[in-house]
């Protein structure tokens, strides 16, 4: 049987004109007179079997209209209790005898869903819901009394509502819901929503009591199109359980109030109501989907799109499916309508199964349909202690194709026999096939023989109780446990000796790092021995120190050819010297990194006497070695043409000596400029942020230069003394001592 689809029009709304009026129905162009009608059911008889169609207009072409069938049209005159009568009252005699029943109202926003589900507080106002629960408890009287008390029925309710695509029950109060609601599971085909409140209600009175606190907590609010705009989908649930002497039948009908579809535009809603209103429409919008797949014959029906389609479960469930379509009849929501009646119609096609849910009989437990699958299982033995039902008997097998047989199965499959195992006697056992004519498949699926044989004398398989298959099935299972406990021991220990064994290769890793790095440095250190004798004019030591840091650069080639070239001036050196330097008193160059020296030389055509730095010396080409060749950075040229520019004296009285060494002051003044901390050397005495960019730039430079070099990413400049501080660019003799007389020590 399809879903019964009938169209309810609702009349004009104090705020709608007549003259908007767009929907037609068979029934005014058919009019029965139902006063005339002799008796009730010749009425009821008469209004259901009225033309019925609605006819709307194309909107695109007013001339042209639309026709929709339903199963019957109800026109605005038509009251609530015709309805009831016609519609809903039948379906009671169907939930009686086992049927669930479905019935939903369908339909935009403000076209008279709540109004026919529920109704207004007058008599005559009462919707389908408090008829259909009068009209059950009418029922209940009339069975019980027939039956003289002995069968009872009895009514349970269960209402919830689906707000927001969350599912929360219109029994407990809105303060005890929680944010995720009811969730819904899937028992038997059915979808039922778990922790739902089911309330046994005994009256009609009782029902009106529990109803409208219900409806209390129902999500409702006013929207420019309904004063009252219900927000949710209410379903509410009547269980009925019939209890006769000898059965028991429950069945249910479910009566759900949909909530109506929106048109945004109009509906002018804020934030909240836009929210609800997507939720509502999204669902409606689904079950569309739904509608459409299952009259398509679509392999997937989207009904777990939504909560709302997954508990009406259209053409899902048994029983009966009553929808009814309500339309408001004015032009304002002639789009609305045409889209609702295309789902109304397309609803309609639906077939929903007529069957009635099984009944539990009560007495005597009844044999069941198959004794064998109701007998108690017997406990799994092994192969050595069954005989396996499957096994076909070795005599009558070939012996040459055993190989290609199946495996055989390592344990019996049983038959449902009620017999225990210890009651199995031998002559039913068949004779077990000997060793020789096993299969070397069988042979290596069998069990290990169990010392049981052993300790049992007799050894007969069929002599083996019950207890004592679960004792040696314990035991088996105690030896797997213990196996699986030493080899997850072993697979600890393993894990611990790879962490040793990784944790030891990581340190020899380090100390090799640490290795290199303090070869390197001690490489560079040389290196930087080695420019400072160049510098001085020690050539002999300088090519010691170079020659010394080779080992440390083996590859380097500019080394290498460094090397040959001091050895060549070396040898060439009396005839190229035009001065000698003179060698600086010894106590004044403590530290070897010390640059500082006197020398005489002549610069463009000019004798000056200057201190200088080593670099100065290379600068100059004093030596013959051009700055590439030594690997001295071209920028310094300017700040040591700079330096020769000094007064000897000047340059000469800056640093400061203490048995031998730097003084601690200027050390320490040395030791912030060559941190290269532009915080820090902006503080010094005479210095700016400006300046102490600058300085910190040019230290860049040279660290670049040297690296260049060196090939190296370790900064390799470092100022030694005052005077070769005082030579770099933008820094005078002035700013020195002005730094250095600014250093607290
Ligand atoms: N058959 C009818 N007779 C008289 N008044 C009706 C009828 N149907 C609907 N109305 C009136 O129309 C208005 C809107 O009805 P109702 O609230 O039931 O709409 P609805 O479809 O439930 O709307 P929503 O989806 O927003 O909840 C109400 O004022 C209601 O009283």
């Amino acid at each position: 049987m399809s879903v019964r689809v009938v169209a309810r029009v609702r009349p004009l709304l104090k705020a709608e004109r007549e003259l908007d009026i767009i929907l037609r129905t068979g029934a005014s162009s058919a009019p029965v007179d139902l006063k005339q009608s002799a008796n009730g059911d010749r009425k009821l008889a008469a209004l259901r079997d009225r033309d019925n169609v609605v006819r709307i207009p194309n909107p695109k072409n007013e001339g042209e209209e639309y026709t929709f069938q339903f199963n019957a049209v109800y026109d605005a005159d038509v009251a609530q209790q015709e309805l009831f009568d016609a519609e809903v009252a039948p379906t009671i005699k169907h939930l009686f005898n086992g049927f669930d029943v479905t019935l939903f109202a369908y339909g935009v926003t403000g076209t008279g869903k709540t109004h026919t589900m529920r109704g207004g507080k007058s008599l005559a106002d009462r919707g389908v819901i408090p008829r259909l629960l009068s009209g059950i408890y009418r029922r209940n009287r009339k069975i019980e009394k027939d039956s003289n008390g002995e069968t009872t029925v009895q009514v349970a309710l269960s209402y919830y509502e689906i707000y927001n695509d969350k599912v929360y029950d219109l029994f407990e109060p809105p303060e005890k819901r929680t944010l995720a609601g009811l969730p819904l599971r899937d028992n038997g085909g059915k979808t039922v929503v778990c922790g739902l409140t089911e309330k046994t209600c005994t009256s009609l009175k009782e029902f009106e009591v529990l109803y409208d606190q219900a409806n209390n907590n129902r999500s409702t609010s006013a929207t420019k199109l309904n004063a009252h705009s219900s927000r949710s989908h209410a379903i509410l649930g009547v269980k009925v359980t019939i209890c006769s002497a000898d059965q028991t039948r429950v069945s249910t009908i479910s009566a759900i109030d949909l909530a109506g579809s929106e048109d945004n535009r109009r509906t002018e809603n804020d934030k909240e109501r836009m929210v609800e209103s997507a939720s509502i429409n999204k669902s409606l919008f689904v079950l569309a989907q739904c509608v459409e797949a299952i009259t398509k014959k679509q392999h997937r029906i989207p009904y777990r799109e939504s909560k709302m389609t997954r508990i009406l479960s259209l053409g899902q469930n048994n029983g009966l499916t009553v929808m009814i379509l309500n339309l408001a009849p004015v032009r304002s929501y002639h789009l609305d309508t045409i889209s609702s009646l295309n789902v109304a119609n397309r609803t309609r096609k639906i077939e929903v199964r007529e069957i009635e849910n099984d009944p539990i009989f009560k007495g005597p437990a009844r044999p069941a349909p198959r004794p064998s699958m109701a007998a108690s299982r017997q406990p799994l033995r092994p192969l050595t202690a069954s005989v396996n039902v499957n096994m076909p008997a070795p005599v009558a097998k070939d012996p040459a194709a055993k190989d290609e047989g199946k495996p055989i199965k390592a344990f019996s499959v049983f038959s449902d026999r009620p017999k225990p195992v210890t009651q199995i006697r031998k002559s039913e056992i068949p004779k077990r096939p000997s060793l020789a004519s096993e299969t070397p498949a069988m042979r290596s699926l069998k069990p290990p023989r169990q010392p049981v044989a052993a300790n049992n004398p007799s050894s007969s398989h069929a002599d083996l109780s019950a207890a004592r298959i679960e004792e040696m099935v314990e035991k088996k299972v105690e030896e797997l446990l213990a196996v699986r406990a030493e080899s997850e021991l072993s697979r600890q220990t393993q894990v611990r000796e790879l962490n040793d064994q990784l944790q030891r290769r990581l340190e020899l890793l380090e100390q090799r790092i640490e290795g290199t790095e303090d070869d390197r440095a001690e490489g560079l250190s040389y290196l930087l021995m080695a420019k400072q004798h160049q510098a001085r004019g020690e050539d002999s030591s300088a090519l010691r120190m170079y020659q010394l840091a080779l080992p440390h650069f083996p590859h380097n080639n500019k080394l290498v050819a460094k090397i040959a070239a001091l050895k060549k001036r070396m040898q060439d050196k009396p005839s190229r010297q035009t001065s000698i330097p003179a060698s600086p008193p010894q106590e004044k160059f403590g530290s070897m990194l010390s640059l500082k020296r006197e020398s005489t030389l002549t610069i463009l055509g000019k004798r000056q006497t200057v201190a200088v730095d080593d670099d100065y010396l290379n600068e100059v080409g004093n030596d013959g070695f051009s700055s590439d060749e030594e690997g001295i950075p071209r920028h310094k040229k300017r700040a040591t043409s700079k330096s020769v520019r000094q007064s000897e004296n000047e340059i000469h009285d800056l640093d400061e000596y203490e048995n031998g060494s730097l003084s601690p002051r200027t050390m320490h003044l040395l030791s912030i400029i060559n941190s290269r901390d532009v915080s820090q050397i902006k503080l010094l005495k005479g210095v700016g942020a400006k300046k102490a960019e600058a300085l910190v730039d040019c230290l860049c430079e040279m660290d670049q230069s040297s690296n260049d070099d060196m090939a190296s990413d370790q900064p390799m400049f470092q100022v030694e003394s005052l005077a070769q501080l005082s030579t770099l660019k933008g820094v005078g003799v002035r700013t020195v001592e002005n730094m250095r007389n600014g250093v607290l020590v």
